[in-house]
């Protein structure tokens, strides 16, 4: 369970989360037999404006016809504020999907006004949201968007950062200037650690480029992101690689669990593992981890 969940979901795993544009049939048909944790079906920016409507009829009329997909599934919607948001919201509410993706979330006053959208049309509690981060001022305000998860009845679930659109906001090209914006990326992982929802890290725009891909997997890793959204099923081994738990974490975190249960170190509040300080944080850490990867 999330340490701070609001609607008591389990914790989820969500190494590779793909986005697949809401009319392309093709890629939907795959996505039940792909190895990403989640998908992401997108009314927004992958759709050509006079194609709107249309897409929302499609991805009705498939989950018609075959269901949900099989895996975690998010809708991303478009903006409130736009002219497709509100029949979006109320399409995807009926549809069910376990989260709905909200664009340039500027600050609180968009999830207030998607989650008063949810509850006008009844949606079910159990539907969440998730928060694109991709604007300025939805940096500058990320602590507060983030503590909405708190709020008696809150849906927010999950952060994830929108690099494109950071990108065409600040004028940092990508990938190149992206050391310049992990300022930026590390306060979001801030807020959403402080809040205790989950952080995606941006995609990597370059499907051909495996070795730019895996090094920024890499990095998104080490920066403390749940996982990668990512535009193509190529890119699904590489980040369920980085964002797994290693073989060696794995067998660091059974040995502090096995040495923390021996007799003698029962009262223990330190101990010494190989040469290393080892303290019960870090077997709740262990633990942790043992658990997200259905270990224990
Ligand atoms: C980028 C693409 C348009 C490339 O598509 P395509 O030309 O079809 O690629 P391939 O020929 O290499 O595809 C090989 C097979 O893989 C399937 N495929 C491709 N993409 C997907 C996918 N996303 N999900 C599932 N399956 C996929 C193809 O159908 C081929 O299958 P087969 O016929 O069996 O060979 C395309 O990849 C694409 O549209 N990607 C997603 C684009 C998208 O959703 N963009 C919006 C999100 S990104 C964003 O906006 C983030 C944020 O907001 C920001 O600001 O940064
Ligand atoms: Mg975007």
């Amino acid at each position: 369970m999330k340490k701070t969940g609001i609607h008591h979901r389990q914790k989820q795993t969500r190494r590779s989360v793909l986005y697949i544009p809401a009319n392309n049939e093709r890629a939907m048909e795959k996505a039940t037999g792909l190895d990403c944790d989640t998908i992401i079906v997108d009314l927004e920016d992958s759709i050509a404006p006079d194609e709107k409507p249309a897409a929302r009829n499609a991805l009705e009329d498939r989950l018609s016809r075959t269901g949900p997909p099989g895996k975690e599934w998010i809708i991303r919607i478009n903006a409130l504020s736009s002219k497709w948001g509100h029949d979006d919201i109320v399409e995807a509410a009926r549809l069910r999907p376990d989260a709905i993706l909200l664009p340039k979330v500027n600050g609180a006053a968009d999830i207030d006004q998607a989650e008063a959208a949810l509850r006008d049309v009844g949606a079910e509690p159990a539907i969440g949201l998730w928060a694109m981060i991709e604007t300025p001022r939805g940096i500058a305000n990320v602590l507060t968007t983030a503590d909405t998860a708190h709020r008696p009845g809150g849906r927010l679930d999950c952060l994830v950062i929108g690099s494109n659109d950071l990108s065409k906001e600040t004028d940092i090209p990508l990938p190149d200037g992206r050391q310049f914006m992990t300022p930026w990326l590390m306060q979001v992982v801030l807020a959403a650690k402080a809040a205790g929802v989950d952080v995606l890290d941006g995609v990597y725009n370059d499907f051909h480029d495996e070795a730019g891909f895996l090094a920024e997997c890499a990095e998104g890793h080490l920066m403390g992101f749940d996982g990668k959204t990512l535009i193509h099923p190529s890119q699904i081994g590489g980040a369920n690689e980085a964002f797994g738990a290693g073989k060696d974490a794995l067998a660091q975190a059974k040995a502090i669990v096995e040495a923390f249960s021996l007799p003698e170190n029962a009262g223990k509040g330190v101990i010494k593992i190989d040469g290393r300080m080892v303290e019960r944080l870090h077997l709740e850490q262990a633990e942790a981890l043992l658990a997200k990867a259905g270990i224990r």
